[in-house]
């Protein structure tokens, strides 16, 4: 979102202490930027919540949001847990050096072979998502004679106010062991059973890009509940409650986000009013550690005026560096990074340069007057940019580069054409 706290010098937006038209020249456009103190300083932010709400706790980066060795490396230096949902995410944190046993390993529908791969690199934790991985899990621990922690992922029945797609916790939902008809207690049975696992404790994740309290109290409400249910069932008590993520993010001025501060004291007082031996818990933030840290740069390229309608301005990126506005309609904010202190005139449609019509990326936009070569920054696109990003029509994927005190590092390369026919056999 626009804010007083974008810097500029000269004119200039500034990112981390770095001019970032200079960045533009330097790296090409697209290019992603990511303002690493941000992503520390949004940890900090959750974990002294937690410590001013007095609960044993931990902060897991869901790492879905996005997925490099560098990023794996910052949280390895924050000290954070993360979580992975495939064989590749889990291969990538591993190459960066990131410690095993602080991975929890999701997913829907784990592979036999993914499994093996968490197995035999000994994650912190599998969270068990359905009753064939837990046939297959019981398996190739048998066969390996391993003994694993798993948490179960439970779909509590709750629907979390967001879009339909970042809906997860409704009952008709893909993930994880429904609550009301009795598959959770059925999946705590069978895991209980299995001498080699260690039922750490239960899950569930809500959705993404929630702004209210209300979900995330009830969430904790339900989970306590359920507990009791299974501890008189079972006589399980869990050691670890995981709420999920989905803490939301302002995009623009529409967005009205919810502080750590606000969440974790409420949803402390609600675990601490109902029960005399609150579990440690852990929640799963990915959006709202790197979405606001993240800045796209992009070239200003070719503009299209019709009489009487708003102007389509092109940029040299589009639904294949962010597929977010044409998947979920999601609305972001840009200044022209070159131009900051020039005066508005017009608004326009930030248009990509993939051939779809569906490619806008800003319906419509602010700009002061602009010419082939100005630098448009798109703020806030740290969370599911890069790491949904994808080569339509053929377009590499763009650089990332991280800024931090004044510096600047580049942490992923730019595609060439020729990294796009490398996989190509001639036939
Ligand atoms: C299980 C799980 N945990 C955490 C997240 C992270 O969500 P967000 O990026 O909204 O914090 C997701 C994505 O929705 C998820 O599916
Ligand atoms: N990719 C989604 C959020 C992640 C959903 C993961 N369960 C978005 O950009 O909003």
């Amino acid at each position: 979102m626009i804010t007083n706290d974008l810097t500029s010098k000269n004119g200039h937006l500034m990112i981390g202490g770095v001019d970032s038209v200079d960045l533009a020249k330097k790296y090409g456009t697209p290019l992603y930027v990511f303002d690493v103190s941000q992503i520390r300083s949004q940890i900090r932010k959750f974990k002294s919540a937690f410590e001013g709400a007095g609960l044993k706790y931990q902060v897991s980066y869901a790492s879905k949001a996005f997925a490099v060795k560098a990023i794996y490396q910052v949280m390895k230096q924050e000290d954070v847990h993360i979580d992975v949902v495939s064989g590749g995410e889990l291969h990538t944190a591993l190459a960066a050096g990131f410690p095993s046993e602080k991975i929890s390993f999701h997913g829907n529908n784990k592979s036999f072979d993914e499994l093996v791969m968490a197995v035999q690199n000994h994650v912190g934790v599998i969270m068990l998502d359905n009753f064939h991985e837990i046939e297959m899990l019981s398996r190739i621990l048998k066969t390996d004679d391993e003994k694993i922690n798993v948490m179960l992922r439970l779909t509590p029945g709750i629907s979390a106010h967001t879009h339909k797609y970042d809906q997860t916790g409704q009952t008709d939902s893909k993930f994880g062991f429904d609550v009301e008809s009795g598959q959770a207690k059925e999946a705590m049975k069978q895991v209980l059973d299995d001498s080699n696992m260690n039922l750490l404790g239960i899950h569930a994740h809500i959705g993404s890009q929630i702004f209210g309290t209300q979900g995330f109290v009830m969430l904790a409400q339900k989970m306590i509940a359920i507990s009791k249910d299974f501890q008189k069932e079972f006589n399980y008590w869990p050691e670890v409650i995981n709420l999920g993520g989905g803490f939301g993010i302002s995009y623009n001025e529409d967005d009205d986000p919810i502080t750590a501060n606000e969440f974790i004291k409420q949803i402390a007082d609600e675990l601490k009013q109902n029960c005399d031996n609150v579990p440690e818990i852990w929640i799963e933030p990915g959006r709202s550690i790197v979405g606001p840290s993240g800045y796209t740069l992009y070239e200003i390229g070719s503009r299209k005026d019709i009489p009487d309608l708003t102007p389509y301005v092109s940029v040299d990126g589009g639904m294949g560096d962010n597929i977010r506005p044409a998947l979920y309609q999601a609305k972001y904010e840009a200044v022209v990074a070159n131009k900051m202190d020039e005066p508005i005139v017009e608004t326009a449609h930030i248009a990509g340069k993939y051939c779809e019509s569906g490619d806008i990326m800003i319906d419509q936009q602010p700009l002061p007057e602009t010419v082939p070569g100005d630098i448009l920054a798109v703020l806030d696109t740290g969370a599911y940019g890069y790491s949904m990003a994808m080569n339509y029509n053929r377009n590499p994927r763009p650089a990332v580069v991280f800024v931090e005190d004044g510096q600047d590092k580049l942490v992923v390369k730019r595609e060439t054409y020729q990294d796009l026919t490398s996989l190509d056999l001639d036939y």
